[in-house]
């Protein structure tokens, strides 16, 4: 176990704690399971790469995450993607965009005011390095 394999699980530990924190919220459970492929037949025709809390949970565990800012950009996509497929003036998909917007305001948020920024420091040198 060398010394950068002891903050990488430092940060595990820390990223499960925030997607912990953003699924239980009960304002983004929409975005806590794959969006179902055999309801949703066209998603996968506008949404090239789609994200969910539940696979990020899972990339945690599979060491996929080198850094606070590879969450991040993850969280960013589940936001991005529910704006792609979600566009229209409906009271239904502004709620859903909303949602989105709040889920990653409140991600950026959490992190900012969790994490130790020298740490995060480390931990984007040590990915550059992977
Ligand atoms: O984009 C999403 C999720 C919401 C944030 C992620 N979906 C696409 C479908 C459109 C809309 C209404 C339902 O058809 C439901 O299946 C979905 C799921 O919501």
């Amino acid at each position: 176990k060398r010394k950068e394999d002891y903050k990488l699980r430092e940060l595990r530990i820390f990223l499960r704690d925030i997607c912990r924190k953003l699924a239980s919220n009960r304002r983004f459970y929409k975005f806590t399971k794959p969006v179902d492929l055999e309801e949703v037949t066209d998603y996968l025709d506008i949404i090239k790469q789609p994200m969910d809390l539940e696979t990020m949970m899972t990339k945690v565990d599979m060491h996929k995450y080198n850094c606070a800012k590879e969450f991040l950009d993850d969280i960013d996509l589940i936001c991005a993607n529910a704006l792609e497929y979600n566009p229209d003036r409906t009271s239904s998909d502004k709620q859903i965009r909303h949602e989105a917007c709040s889920l990653r305001d409140h991600a950026h948020a959490l992190i900012e005011v969790e994490m130790d920024s020298d740490f995060e420091i480390e931990c984007q040198d040590i990915a550059k390095r992977r």
